[in-house]
């Protein structure tokens, strides 16, 4: 043995050591912060009536301030993220948080779940985005997570149209990058795949590729990506397009990997709930309006945004549900409703409107 490897193998000890005694102090400092955040869920408790355990607004700034104090050499998102999960395990402590998906297990919105509760949430996935609204205002869950817009594909009706009929609050967003592989299972002959299986926004997202990959290839749109990657299992002839989650959870093999024809391909989804989300320091509100179909409508409505100096990050029609030829607008804007200027344009926009709703104000997406 060199007197070089004796070195490096006494550093390598040292190093060590040293590592065991930083993870000895991190988890007794986990254990106070657990400590503490039983000591809030008392106080809550004892404050009476329905006790509100998740607070979207506090765990926002303590993510934010985790990526603020962050001085490397992990990435600021690292940091939020180990702390996501230290904060996700602290609440479980206080009340375990159920939240309903739209599934089934293995889709992007389970990954959008997990990114903004942690892995300590209890999620349960469901079928439809109808049910995910039902199951939150029944009371059989807490929260539900929707997806509500793609940066390729744009908006998802489904879940706009569901606000029309609901009372429930948004209390959050997270933002997902989607990256899509080409998947396939241990009984698929590579080169003889005659049909590819994945959701109708995936198959779209993926059009150039396919085009260039797979020009004669049958593409075939069902439920949900994980769908997709079951249905593959059994074909000696099917591909899927799905995520990572989906490759993992079936074990499937990808045979190329981030084939989505627009590197920034992104999703966002929407947390709703039963609970107005105090001001965060950085938030966004959403806002659904009702307009009776005359000349300068819209003109009317946005003015008073502009006016008040208030960022719109997004407007949206849908034809209303309650009559031909009305319209109902999604808005949405930076900023909390409890805001001066924010509350000064919402009295206006009541004026020329036939109905508002606030969808709610909640902290914009962190992670
Ligand atoms: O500050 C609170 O209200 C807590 O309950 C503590 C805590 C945390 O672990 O930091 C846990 C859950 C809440 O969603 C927000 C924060």
């Amino acid at each position: 043995m060199t007197e070089e490897t004796v070195s490096g193998d006494q550093r390598l000890l040292e190093l060590r050591n040293r590592i065991d005694s930083i993870d000895g102090d991190i988890a007794r400092l986990i254990s106070e912060r657990a400590n503490c955040a039983l000591a809030v869920a008392a106080v809550k408790k004892a404050t009476g009536g329905d006790a509100l355990y998740y607070r979207p607004e506090r765990e926002a700034q303590v993510l934010r301030r985790a990526m603020e104090r962050n001085s490397g050499p992990l990435t600021d998102e690292e940091m939020a993220r180990l702390f996501r999960e230290i904060m996700s395990a602290c609440l479980a402590l206080e009340e375990p948080v159920k939240v309903a998906y739209l599934g089934p297990e293995g889709t992007f919105t389970q990954q959008a779940a997990l990114k903004h509760f942690g892995n300590s949430a209890q999620s349960r996935p469901l079928a439809v985005i109808d049910e995910v609204f039902r199951e939150v205002e029944a009371g059989a869950v807490n929260y539900g997570v929707v997806p509500v817009e793609n940066s390729t594909e744009g908006v998802i009706n489904h879940t706009l149209d569901n606000f029309m009929t609901s009372n429930l609050y948004i209390c959050g967003e997270v933002e997902l990058r989607i990256h899509h592989h080409l998947m396939i299972s241990d009984v698929t002959r590579a080169d003889a795949i005659t049909r590819i299986y994945s959701h109708a926004q995936s198959l779209a997202q993926c059009r150039k590729w396919l085009d260039a990959h797979y020009p004669n290839v049958e593409r075939v749109a069902v439920a949900s990506n994980a769908d997709a990657a079951v249905r593959v299992k059994g074909e000696w002839n099917a591909a899927a397009i799905a995520g990572d989650m989906a490759a993992e959870l079936y074990g499937l093999k990808i045979l190329s990997e981030k084939i989505e024809d627009r590197p920034d391909n992104s999703t966002r989804f929407l947390i709703i709930g039963t609970q107005e989300v105090p001001a965060s320091g950085d938030d966004k509100t959403s806002l659904m309006v009702s307009m009776r179909n005359e000349p300068g409508a819209l003109h009317n409505l946005l003015e008073p945004f502009r006016r008040f100096g208030v960022d719109l990050t997004r407007v949206e029609t849908r034809p209303s549900q309650s009559g031909n030829w009305n319209y109902v607008f999604f808005i949405d804007f930076v900023g909390h409703r409890d805001t001066k200027n924010i509350a000064s344009a919402l009295r206006e926009v009541g004026v020329c409107a036939s109905d508002v709703k606030v969808l709610g104000s909640y902290p914009r997406g962190v992670l």
